[in-house]
């Protein structure tokens, strides 16, 4: 497979050494000093383009791919106000696959949390809350990963409503306190409160190898694919 990598920073590298690995080819790299590279011309070998790289160039470069009829997987964050838009495109034909997290075990782990938030939901004595830690180089707050976590929880739970980042004394309020701290890859962390104990549910990235090796799964997926796709579809979760 011929791929194009949009965005050579921490994922983009990440990415390059497992898909090599996986014997594909790297037939294209953008990053931020040749932008103007990503053009129907220098896509029109590849197979599928995989694309992290930051909330505000993620969707001017699906437009570019989906031009050029290559299908698009991406794992930025941040630009989620556009989602209706690129769905549009999907359903006209176009081929996207997104994830705020590839990796296999926060997708297990997003499954966990909503059977956890159901099992908890009649508890009336148990309240949520979350947090999660990354590296003090991300753009975006909350996660997309918690952000997910979030929906999770608030599409399982009779009393949530929405959630938002800060701490919150709401009942319908879900809290996420989102912390920046050196190197760290990615933590993720659920807990029910009660007044006498607490559970909490953790995901704890090692390193990007995880994230990367499910987004090289996903372009493997993608090639001639039309429509809008997820973890679920390349998981069976
Ligand atoms: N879904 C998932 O599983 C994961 C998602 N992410 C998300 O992926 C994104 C990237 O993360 P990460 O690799 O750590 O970030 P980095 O900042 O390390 O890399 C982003 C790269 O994109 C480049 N870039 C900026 N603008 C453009 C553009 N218009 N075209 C092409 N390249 C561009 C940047 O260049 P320059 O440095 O010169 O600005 C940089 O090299 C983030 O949104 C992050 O949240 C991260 C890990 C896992
Ligand atoms: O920016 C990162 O690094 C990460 N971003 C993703 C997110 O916003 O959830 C996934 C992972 O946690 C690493």
């Amino acid at each position: 497979m011929r791929i194009a990598l949009i965005g050579y920073g921490k994922m983009g590298k990440e990415i390059e050494q497992i898909a090599r690995n996986r014997g594909h080819e790297i037939g294209l790299i953008i990053d931020q000093d040749n932008q103007k590279d990503l053009n129907a011309d220098q896509l029109k070998d590849i197979d599928v383009a995989i694309e992290f790289t930051n909330p505000e160039s993620a969707y001017g470069n699906y437009q570019i791919c989906f031009e050029a009829k290559v299908p698009v997987v991406s794992g930025t964050t941040g630009w989620l106000d556009k989602m209706d838009l690129v769905k549009e495109k999907c359903n006209a034909g176009d081929g996207f696959f997104y994830a705020s997290n590839f990796s296999l075990g926060v997708n297990l782990f997003f499954e966990l949390n909503k059977k956890l938030t159901k099992l908890m939901a009649p508890f009336e004595e148990y309240n949520a809350d979350m947090e999660e830690i990354h590296h003090i180089h991300k753009l975006d707050s909350p996660s997309g990963t918690a952000i997910t976590l979030a929906e999770g929880i608030i599409d399982n739970h009779p009393k949530k409503d929405k959630w938002i980042e800060a701490t919150s004394m709401k009942e319908d309020e879900l809290s996420i306190l989102a912390k920046r701290h050196g190197a760290v890859p990615g933590t993720h962390s659920v807990t029910w409160h009660s007044e006498v104990d607490e559970i909490t549910i953790q995901h704890l990235a090692y390193s990007r190898k995880g994230f990367a090796l499910g987004a090289v799964l996903a372009a493997e997926f993608m090639p001639k694919k039309e429509g809008f796709f997820g973890m679920k579809d390349l998981l069976n979760l």
